[in-house]
């Protein structure tokens, strides 16, 4: 009798901006005309792109990034620091002229004004005459994953094209509301599954205030009214609340003993989410798990250097609620069983022993809302799995 098929993860694809950050503390910003010395200075690997997939592939989950780098020195440093983390990069292109890079000005108290220069993050084709920015293994992957993440650092019209291909495959895409601070295409709200604001962005595409809880479920009922299924609000040291079509879960932050730096707070939260949900980790669950990535994250400085790898963030767990067990999840190398479909067309159907499940298949993420007891489901449609 053969033995059951091997249930493979499929990867998560994170597309978006690679940026190197030059920090300098000063004891403020320059006036016109003048120069200043600053106390210190250090470049570091970021961007929210970058960020997201260094922090999944930390959490020991096969992560694809999508995105670009230019021909300068801070290539070296971005690829280089993607790559340690055990992001895949065969999607990384390169492109003429300066990877994107941010000048940060941390001043006394901890405010910062920040200079972003987009650079290959947005030198992306413009679509013309109907073909893609994209290549057409980079669509199959895409196709192919068990989400995608998305931010605003990359351009809009990117964005709108990975979130439409993801869509028509039914894999779920999330977009961390977080960059550029541009007006919000419908086009892409509609193509969501899951939108991740903090409560300023909240409050930015609304236009309504989102201080108190009840503020902000109001305003994330508006966004849902955009064409959004489900809303996952960031609130710092308030926790996180995620809004679907009819039930609400809170979670609350799971406070370190000391904040060192928020920085990259936001995307550790939203990969180390996306990540458990296609693990198939209730979002309760997952929820439980963001946060405790999210509090590991602030106790070391920077972004990346700060990001958990799964032992710590299950331990953390462990400490909060002993006993409780986090389910453990299966995972299966898959890049090269990818690799191959990715070669066929874009169905992929010329690999026979590879089978995609359906939209209608009766595998929905569910979650339980523990104030009503019932059972619901979450992302709305299947998330899908590569058998094999
Ligand atoms: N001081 C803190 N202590 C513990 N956990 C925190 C703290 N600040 C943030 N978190 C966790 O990180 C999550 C996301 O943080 P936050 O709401 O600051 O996101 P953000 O504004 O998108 O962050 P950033 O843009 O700095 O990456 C919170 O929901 C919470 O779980």
């Amino acid at each position: 009798m053969s033995s059951p098929p091997r249930i493979i993860q499929p990867p998560l694809v994170v597309v978006g901006s690679a940026n190197a950050d030059i920090y300098v503390e000063v004891e403020r910003v320059p006036k016109e005309g003048e120069t200043l010395a600053a106390s210190s200075g250090q470049t570091l690997p970021g961007g929210k792109g970058a960020n997201q997939a260094a922090c999944a592939a930390r959490l020991n989950y096969p992560t694809y990034f999508i995105g670009q780098v230019g021909t300068d020195n801070f290539a070296n440093l971005l690829r280089d620091s993607l790559q340690a983390s055990g992001v895949k990069l065969d999607f990384l292109g390169t492109v003429a002229g300066p990877s994107g890079h941010a000048i940060v000005m941390l001043q006394p108290g901890g405010k910062n004004s920040i200079i972003i220069v987009g650079g290959a993050n947005v030198s992306w084709p413009r679509l013309d005459g109907g073909i893609s920015r994209l290549s057409e293994r980079a669509q199959n992957l895409i196709r192919r994953a068990g989400a995608v993440l998305l931010q605003r650092e990359v351009p809009d019209a990117l964005n709108i094209e990975v979130a439409k291909i993801a869509r028509m495959s039914n894999v779920p895409v999330v977009l961390d509301a977080g960059g550029i601070d541009a007006a919000m295409p419908v086009e892409l709200l509609k193509n969501l599954t899951i939108f991740s604001p903090n409560e300023t962005e909240l409050a930015r595409l609304t236009g309504m205030p989102t201080e108190t809880t009840e503020e902000v479920l109001a305003a994330a009922a508006t966004v849902q009214s955009m064409g959004v299924q489900q809303v996952l609000v960031k609130r710092g040291e308030k926790g996180s609340i995620l809004v679907d079509k009819d039930c609400v879960i809170m979670q609350p932050a799971i406070m370190a003993p000391c904040v060192v730096d928020t920085t990259g707070a936001g995307d550790t939260f939203t990969a180390a989410y996306t990540l458990a949900l296609i693990e198939k980790h209730s979002p309760t669950d997952a929820l439980r798990f963001a946060a405790a990535a999210a509090s590991i994250c602030v106790r070391t400085k920077g972004a990346i250097p700060s990001m958990p790898n799964r032992k710590a963030v299950l331990q953390l767990l462990d400490e909060q609620s002993p006993g409780k067990e986090y389910p453990p999840c299966e995972i299966e190398e898959v890049s090269k069983n990818l690799d191959a479909q990715l070669q066929v067309g874009s169905t992929g159907d010329k690999v026979s022993q590879v089978k995609r499940e359906h939209s209608n298949s009766p595998k929905k993420v569910r979650f339980h809302d523990s104030e009503e007891g019932k059972e619901k489901s979450l992302l709305g449609q299947s998330v899908p799995s590569l058998s094999i």
